[in-house]
């Protein structure tokens, strides 16, 4: 059981429109559906390929570093994980529950303050309210936000966002945890006290999948780099 992929990617590709707005009217969409002259899969104007063709697996207890240029796809993969877009073709196969640490402040509820984001984002990364009630002030401390902990996170600078949603993610009942180059912003105190916390995780059973542009980084902390170039991965 142990060795079953929990991630797995079969034959995914990611299209983009560079234009919001596509060109195409509802006729031609129509046209194209009861003739089949254009394929679904072809690609409009403004249209691109951001992944083609990737495939991998990742198992329990594995820590992978995803690697690659500016505009690789990196984001995208862990956006595809976390369900945050969906492919235009493939399969992809998750089980667990997924900690994404991918775009700052996102999954933040910016009226709530930060001690309400905790239970709710606590809950919803799988913690009960109980275990929440007695690891509230862990979490707290983690994220040494305390003069701030009742403001709306509205008012937080990316750095504190970086904190909180950190903070919550470690200390949750998640199976997967997706880190996309979110230290950038920390300070080197917090920095270090989550790269401690990260390893503490990557000694667990639970998958890590960390986005850096730091290879030499990840090849001392991770068990495998994927490398993507141009939304194909080598
Ligand atoms: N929502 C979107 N709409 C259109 N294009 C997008 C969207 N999201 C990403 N892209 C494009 O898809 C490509 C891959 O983007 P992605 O963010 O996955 O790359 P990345 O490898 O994470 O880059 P970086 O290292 O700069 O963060 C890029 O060309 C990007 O501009």
């Amino acid at each position: 059981m142990l060795s079953e992929p929990i991630i797995s990617f079969r034959n995914v590709w990611k299209k983009y429109s560079r234009q919001q707005v596509l060109n195409n009217s509802l006729r031609e969409e129509l046209v194209s559906l009861f003739t089949g002259r254009k394929s679904r899969e072809d690609l409009d104007e403004g249209e691109f390929w951001a992944l083609q063709g990737i495939n991998f697996d990742i198992k329990q207890g594995e820590c992978i570093g995803l690697y690659g240029p500016n505009g690789s796809g990196k984001s995208t993969i862990l956006k595809l994980i976390s369900n945050v877009t969906y492919p235009t073709r493939g399969i992809i196969d998750v089980r667990g529950r997924v900690a994404p640490l991918i775009e700052l402040g996102a999954g933040m509820h910016l009226d709530l303050t930060g001690i309400e984001n905790i239970y709710m984002n606590g809950t919803i990364l799988g913690v009960s309210i109980r275990e929440l009630r007695s690891k509230v002030d862990e979490i707290i401390d983690f994220s040494g936000l305390n003069d701030f902990i009742n403001v709306p996170v509205k008012k937080y600078s990316s750095g504190m966002y970086l904190r909180l949603a950190f903070s919550i993610a470690v200390h949750s009942a998640a199976d997967i945890f997706l880190f996309d180059e979110v230290l950038a912003v920390g300070d080197e105190e917090f920095k270090e006290k989550c790269r401690h916390k990260i390893s503490d995780i990557m000694v667990s059973d639970k998958i890590v999948l960390i986005v850096s542009h730091d290879k030499e980084d990840m090849q001392r902390y991770c068990d495998r780099i994927l490398s993507i170039t141009h939304g194909i991965m080598q």
